[in-house]
């Protein structure tokens, strides 16, 4: 015990000796003096210190914004410090609110090896010159993250290794991270205090692949093509092509394309952006909104058939409103015509066509763009040519080997005695996967899937009496429409025989 209290005392007079003769070095030594004393002793040190350390400071720029190689250089080390660092700083996930971020703690350091290389990873910081009293982190506390390596592995590591730091971090970061599925904001919004062109929300769809119901082979090769685009950053380098891929997905109400897009943002990790193209007022919008989309995101434009027409000029709105403003303009003229400026969407379908494909959609790569569309047929052929919509997907309605995914999902049956007539029944009549999807739900806990699948024989023979009623009804339609035209004919050769028009025939009622 003495001599542990001897050793504390010896201490503490060391440490008062070093502060007295650090005042006198502060008090007497003048500051140029003391500048230049630093600068040779670095100097000096340096000659007999064979280490090399590289900075990496937090905020970088003279916006202060946070470097994008300190977060990656920190994810990286997140990833290797928490099984090395013996003092670690817990930071609560932003994306997860219920999991903590493990990082090295402030003046900890921890080893890495690279190609049998070894060097060392410190966090540190710099407190203010003018250092005031505040229970909260100064704003010009400055962080950063130390390398230090032999100089004899200069080029290794400034140029390989950081590489891979820098790699490794931003591949560790997208793993990690929370999917996203912004919207954009009016146009109006874009300069208020809020100043975002898409607002976002957490993305938790929990459709995916193995969830959806349709041909497995269609599944197989979608699949396959969006692994060869995950992986073809160099082929594309290779053949000169924008590091992106266009799908349009087409097929009747509730067959599945929404649930798609959601198991496509899943299976690739991507964020989504789904525009809504109603809200944005022209072309240079479009291209504003699409600088600041990230990369390794799908791009949405749902109904494309009710966003644009034919010839690129938006459809114009319902009637009933276009009577009630002209009402509105008898009255007050200018401020109705300032309104309308306002309003009027002018996105054409060229302005579109570039948002697609044009120079500027090349910024950023690894970017998926899709249009769903229920009319096919209404797309102009520009919009939806190979090259803008690569990959045209039809989601249909639902088939046999799709109905037994929707029931091994909703009932965990793989077979059962009534598959056989639900198969004959399918191969008659049309059923979306929604209501299939709805008829397999269970009404109740514990519910028989027998009764889920008889309820789904009732709807498919429902559905097959109405198709069977509407095709009786299009046959006597058409058979009228036959006869209507057989008589006109008629009556125009009569008439031409005597030398009256049809019109004419019909108006005296007979000819003489
Ligand atoms: N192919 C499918 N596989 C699994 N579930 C499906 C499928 N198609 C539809 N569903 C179910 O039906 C619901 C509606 O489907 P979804 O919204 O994807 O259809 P949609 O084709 O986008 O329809 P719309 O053209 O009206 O937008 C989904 O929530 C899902 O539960
Ligand atoms: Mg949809």
């Amino acid at each position: 015990m003495t001599g542990m209290g001897e050793l504390w005392s010896q201490l503490g007079s060391l440490m008062a000796s070093i502060m007295f003769v650090y005042a006198m070095y502060e008090q007497f030594f003048p500051h140029h003096l003391r500048v230049y004393a630093k600068k040779y002793t670095k100097r000096f040190t340096g000659l007999m210190y064979p280490y090399i350390q590289i900075n990496f400071p937090e905020c970088s720029g003279e916006r202060l914004k946070r470097s994008e190689a300190y977060t990656a250089i920190r994810t990286y080390l997140s990833a290797n410090s928490s099984q090395k660092a013996q003092r670690l700083k817990a930071e609560v996930d932003q994306g997860r609110q219920d999991s903590v971020v493990l990082s090295m703690d402030d003046n900890e350091e921890i080893t890495d090896e690279f190609h049998g290389v070894k060097l060392w990873w410190s966090a540190n910081y710099t407190l203010p010159r003018t250092q005031s009293f505040s229970f909260y982190p100064s704003s010009e506390e400055k962080r950063f993250l130390t390398l230090t390596f032999h100089r004899r592995h200069r080029d290794l590591i400034t140029t390989s290794y950081i590489q891979h730091v820098l790699k490794r971090g931003r591949a560790i970061a997208v793993d990690n991270r929370k999917l996203k599925l912004y919207t954009n904001n009016p146009s109006n919004d874009w300069y208020g205090w809020k100043r975002t062109k898409w607002s976002h929300v957490n993305f938790e769809h929990p459709s995916r692949f193995e969830t959806l119901a349709m041909d497995p082979k269609k599944k197989e090769e979608i699949l396959s093509d969006l692994e060869r685009f995950k992986n073809g950053e160099k082929y594309y380098a290779k053949v000169g092509k924008a590091w992106k891929r266009g799908y349009l997905l087409h097929g009747p109400p509730g067959t599945g394309k929404s649930s798609m897009i959601a198991a496509m943002a899943n299976y690739m990790n991507y964020d989504v952006y789904d525009l809504e193209l109603t809200a944005v007022k022209e072309n240079t919008e479009l291209r504003k909104l699409l600088i600041e989309t990230s990369s390794k995101s799908i791009i949405v434009i749902e109904d494309i058939d009710c966003s644009l027409d034919l010839t690129g000029q938006r459809k114009k709105k319902k009637k009933e409103k276009e009577e009630d403003d002209e009402g509105e303009k008898k009255k007050n003229p200018v401020k109705k015509a300032e309104e309308e400026e306002k309003k009027e969407s002018k996105v054409t379908l060229s302005g579109l066509l570039n948002f697609i494909d044009g120079i500027w959609s090349a910024c950023g790569g690894e970017r998926i763009i899709i249009f769903t569309t229920n009319f096919v047929e209404k797309l102009d052929p520009a919009l939806i040519r190979r090259g803008r919509m690569d990959k045209h997907i039809e989601m249909s309605y639902c088939g046999y080997e799709a109905f037994k995914v929707l029931a091994k999902n909703y009932l965990e049956v793989d077979s059962h005695t009534l598959f056989p007539t639900i198969e004959k029944l399918m191969g008659e009549t049309n059923i979306s996967p929604a209501d299939v999807a709805e008829n397999l739900m269970p009404k109740s806990v514990n519910e028989d899937p027998e009764i889920c699948l008889k309820s789904l024989i009732e709807s498919l023979e429902e559905a097959k009496k109405k198709a069977e009623e509407e095709a009786e009804r299009k046959a006597k339609e058409d058979e009228e429409a036959r006869l209507k035209e057989e008589n006109g004919k008629k009556e125009l050769e009569k008439g031409e025989a005597t030398g009256k028009s049809g019109e004419e025939v019909k108006e005296n009622g007979s000819v003489h």
